[in-house]
């Protein structure tokens, strides 16, 4: 059945988005805006997924594509209008040029519309274009935004247990993905019958700082994405859905090196986590539970380390820091060293790069399958935030 309860059990199907035309669309003038701190070089980011693909399958792992999920998804009518409408809403391209889009994207063929929605469309590709609004642009703005960002299908979509929760993103050039998500997981055969924990439009929730500790415990991180807000309507959901005891909701500082809690922090074992030292020691965690009635019962905030190991009945959790020297730690988290990508429990998936940091993970036991990413890394995401586990073997059912 698909679905998780942890972070480390066995995985068994994972959802990957190849990087394509988008990354094209990246230049220093949008790649603030686009969350992009470089220019990656498209045919050796396209290399290193592929490589970062194959590690997976050779570990046993069924891949499975955004882009192709999504041409499946649009050959049903009720998609195709569903995105098109949600695109057309999305800017003020005014009625005449929004009616041009409409019937340009109308046309398309499923693979070309997922192209469109993905790579976006700049005012000079749409040949119809006409009216006021066409004419004051320039002729490389875009009609419809790229999303670069697609790449990271960790943060658009996180399963709990036997539920997707497609989550709501909370900067402006990625709201698109979650969108997109939704129609795979509504529309594809694959996952006809799944039920929704959460949805694109409600508070700022995304994957990239949901945590599954342990069957039944799940840490929230609430920083630059997730809101407070947020936290609390997943809480409300999961508890509502019977899917989990605790939540611990983790404040994180509101800063592009710690955005999601993953960049900080992620699983290598059922009780180990890989963390940055620097804030290893500082994180709190407001343990939340649901009272009878279903209101939610929130005790103090205490050390996020302690209130783990208590949720998780176990007596401490074991932590496997990012580098002693503090300069190689800030260099290593920033690119990504912490973001590690769990095959089993004790076999993670690290960026090459982060040589300390994968030393002191192997000297902790833990296999490490190395992947490259320098230009796949200018996104800001490691292993982890590319990855979204679809299907893990359950702990649970270990037991
Ligand atoms: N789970 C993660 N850490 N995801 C990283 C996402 C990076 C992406 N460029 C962004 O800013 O949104």
């Amino acid at each position: 059945m698909n679905g998780a309860d942890s972070e480390v059990g066995r995985l068994e199907t994972v959802l990957l988005h190849r990087p394509g035309a988008e990354l094209k669309r990246l230049t220093p003038r949008n790649s603030d805006k686009l969350l992009f701190d470089g220019i990656p070089w498209v045919g050796r980011a396209q290399e290193e997924h592929d490589a970062f693909a194959q590690a997976l399958r050779d570990h046993g792992v069924e891949v499975l594509y955004m882009a192709e999920l999504l041409d499946d998804a649009l050959e049903y009518d009720d998609a195709r209008q569903e995105i098109i409408e949600a695109v057309l809403r999305e800017r003020q391209l005014g009625d005449r040029l929004a009616g041009q889009v409409r019937a340009h994207l109308e046309d398309l063929h499923p693979e070309n519309l997922t192209q469109r929605l993905i790579a976006g469309l700049a005012r000079e590709e749409l040949k119809t274009g006409r009216g006021l609004v066409y004419g004051l642009m320039d002729r490389h703005d875009f009609v419809i935004d790229p999303l670069p960002n697609l790449l990271f299908t960790r943060d658009s979509s996180v399963w709990i247990g036997d539920r997707v929760a497609v989550t709501s993103l909370a900067m402006p050039a990625r709201t698109r993905e979650s969108l997109l998500t939704r129609l795979i997981y509504t529309y594809h055969p694959l996952f006809v019958g799944t039920e929704h924990l959460y949805e694109p439009w409600l508070e700022h929730v995304e994957g990239g700082d949901v945590l599954l500790m342990a069957p039944g415990v799940i840490a929230v991180g609430t920083g630059e994405r997730t809101t407070p807000a947020g936290v609390e309507r997943l809480c409300r959901r999961v508890f509502a859905a019977g899917l989990a005891h605790t939540v611990l909701a983790v404040p994180i500082a509101q800063q592009r090196a710690t955005m999601h809690l993953d960049t900080i922090c992620t699983m290598v074992d059922q009780d180990t986590v890989v963390m940055y030292p620097p804030v290893a020691g500082s994180l709190q965690a407001y343990t939340v539970t649901a009272e009878e009635d279903g209101e939610l019962r929130i005790r103090e905030p205490r050390p996020f380390l302690e209130a783990a190991a208590q949720a998780m009945g176990v007596e401490r959790v074991k932590v496997i820091d990012t580098g002693l020297d503090p300069v190689t730690a800030e260099r290593e988290q920033w690119d990504d060293g912490n973001n590690t990508l769990a095959l089993a429990p004790r076999v993670a998936v690290a960026y090459e790069r982060n040589v300390e940091t994968n030393a002191r993970l192997e000297a902790a036991g833990v296999k490490v399958i190395r992947i490259a990413g320098s230009e796949l890394g200018s996104g800001r995401g490691g292993p982890r935030c590319m990855s979204c586990p679809v299907r893990r073997e359950r702990l649970a059912a270990l037991a």
